[in-house]
């Protein structure tokens, strides 16, 4: 609200440390992790799928926002506008996941975004540099009543 209170009142806070004062966690110019398995290795499994790879009922979650945009299309504005929100922790630098690193699977991913966040908000921007889209999702343990 217009007084700086958070409107997510119950919601686990993501208290920020020394590490992460408004700085992006992983500076631009860290090196992206090796290269994960070639392109031939199978496709993640989502936690809780059966063998056909599709989730049992009741196991799936889905992140509660996907705002996609353009490439240079000013996503990055949008996630930093929304990064100021207290609640709210983000990567950094994208993950690559959809690029260079979807050999490593779902979960590499979620480590990822629980790393920042193991009980709250966490956004990250992720690529599809050949459909040329940029996505940002955020999980959250927001209640359907909180908006930000
Ligand atoms: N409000 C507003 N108005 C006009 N232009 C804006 C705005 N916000 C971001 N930008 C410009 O958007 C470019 C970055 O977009 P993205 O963050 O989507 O880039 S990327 O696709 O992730 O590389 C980047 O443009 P370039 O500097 O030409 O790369 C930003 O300057």
């Amino acid at each position: 609200d217009g007084l700086g209170r958070s409107r997510l009142l119950g919601a686990p806070r993501c208290l920020r440390g020394p590490d992460a004062s408004g700085q992006k966690l992983l500076p631009k110019s860290r090196p992206c992790d090796p290269p994960g398995p070639p392109p031939s290795a199978p496709a993640p499994r989502l936690a809780g799928s059966n063998h056909s790879g599709s989730p049992k009922p009741g196991t799936k979650r889905l992140p509660q926002a996907l705002i996609v945009g353009v490439k240079k299309g000013g996503t990055r504005a949008v996630l930093e506008f929304i990064r100021v929100h207290p609640d709210v922790r983000a990567l950094g630098t994208e993950p690559h996941f959809f690029d260079r690193n979807y050999g490593r699977g779902l979960d590499w991913y979620r480590q990822k975004r629980h790393s920042i966040c193991p009980r709250g908000n966490s956004l990250s921007k992720i690529e599809n540099k050949k459909r040329r889209m940029k996505s940002i999702t955020l999980s959250s343990s927001f209640q359907s009543r909180n908006h930000i």
